[in-house]
């Protein structure tokens, strides 16, 4: 029988939010539970993409944006537009190429990809696959220090340009689907990156999520900003710490020597009700003053939410999820097309602000909200009216 209020599914998604709606229909509810769950009650699922509403913009009129460059030089690496791939684990369960079919996408976009520890495709197949692409190791600590070198040096070997240290993760959050679920990696699929903790038991649970019981079993709570001149000690490459959200911690990071800083909330997945990242940025922006990049991600959906986060001081934005529903719904060519999608909206963004280059996005760009237009004026050093 056909239910008459079903939702119609796109026949071509025209943007990020059809991808998630053509991924949902096709992947098997363990998997989608997943990839699309946040914390708890996923407050702070909501408000990452709501937060970016509170934003808007000041666009600039009457300049010439006939030619516009997207391409932005970050960490030593030329991007064809200032989006990267965040890394997200078990890519394989969205498509049978997983990483690979990202890897390849990300190639012909001409960005970086950031690929977890917890990949279904090993660090080492993604660089003979697609060699030469610019990659971020994302790096759990495990409380085995001498298996954590080995993966570090590995990737280093294989030429990753960056180790993403994710600092937010000392226990999984509470991911409520995975629970219901009894998530656990299926069984024709393994963490490829390992095969000292690729027991397949240690995820298997006889009730609640096998990935939490997983991450409390193997992973090291203890770490502390001390492992950070470890990690720097065992390696030629920027460290990269994932999963800041506050001056004190971007001022420790600078401390501590990072490469980067990478502004997260793990896309809603750790802390429920942490603040969104959009909201935290411009506070690690300032505390930062430039002396390394900021990256972020969280909540990403457009072009103009990739122009709002520059324009808030980032160096770099990220997805998540949409890499996965792109590999859902088409494997490489999903992932291609979604990504050209983002990039073609963000050229048609800069168009609309009044932007020739990335440089042109400036703060100034940007105001907290339409009733709100003074914290401008304030920036700008105009006067403050005296009365409302
Ligand atoms: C299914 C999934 C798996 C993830 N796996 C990892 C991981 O292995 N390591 C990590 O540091 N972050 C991981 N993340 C977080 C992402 O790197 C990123 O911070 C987040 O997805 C960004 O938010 P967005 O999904 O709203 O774009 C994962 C996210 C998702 C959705
Ligand atoms: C393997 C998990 C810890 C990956 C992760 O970071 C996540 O699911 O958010």
């Amino acid at each position: 029988m056909v239910e008459m209020n079903a939702p119609a599914l796109p026949s071509q998604p025209l943007n990020l939010a059809e991808y998630h709606i053509l991924a949902r229909a096709k992947l098997p509810a363990m998997v989608y539970g997943y990839y699309s769950s946040g914390a708890d009650d996923e407050q702070t699922l909501r408000d990452n993409e709501e937060a970016f509403k509170r934003l808007r913009f000041r666009p600039r009129v009457l300049i010439d944006v006939s030619n516009v460059d997207m391409t932005k030089r970050i960490m030593g690496i030329d991007v064809s537009f200032p989006l990267l791939v965040a890394p997200s684990a078990m890519q394989r369960m969205a498509h049978p190429e997983g990483e690979l079919a990202t890897a390849r996408a990300v190639a012909r976009i001409g960005t970086v990809m950031g690929l977890s520890s917890w990949s279904t495709t090993s660090l080492e197949d993604v660089e003979a696959h697609v060699p030469g692409l610019p990659k971020f190791f994302q790096l759990y600590v495990y409380k085995d220090r001498a298996l954590t070198e080995r993966l570090v040096k590995r990737a280093e070997k294989a030429g990753f340009r960056a180790i993403a240290l994710t600092v937010d993760t000392p226990q999984l959050g509470r991911r409520e689907a995975d629970i219901r679920n009894r998530f656990t990696l299926p069984p024709h699929l393994r963490l490829a990156n390992f095969d000292e903790v690729n027991d397949q038991s240690t995820m298997k649970q006889d009730s609640g999520s096998g990935l939490a019981a997983y991450v409390a079993s193997l992973i090291d709570a203890s770490l502390s900003w001390k492992d950070v001149a470890w990690l720097k000690s065992i390696t030629k490459m920027p460290i990269l710490v994932k999963g800041v959200v506050t001056a004190e911690d971007a001022r420790r990071a600078l401390q501590a020597g990072v490469g980067g800083i990478w502004v997260s909330n793990h896309g809603a997945r750790q802390l429920d009700g942490v603040v969104s990242t959009i909201d935290a940025l411009e506070e690690v922006v300032h505390a930062v003053q430039g002396r390394v990049p900021v990256f972020m991600d969280s909540g990403v959906r457009r072009g103009t939410d990739v122009v709002k986060a520059l324009a808030l001081g980032a160096d770099g934005v990220l997805i998540g999820r949409p890499i996965l529903w792109g590999l859902a719904v088409n494997g490489e060519e999903g992932v291609v097309h979604m990504l050209q999608m983002l990039k073609d909206e963000f050229k048609l963004a800069m168009q609309l602000c009044g932007c020739q280059r990335v440089s042109d996005i400036r703060r100034d760009l940007v105001i907290r909200n339409a009733f709100a237009p003074y914290d401008v004026r304030q920036h700008l050093g105009l006067s403050m009216p005296s009365k409302m």
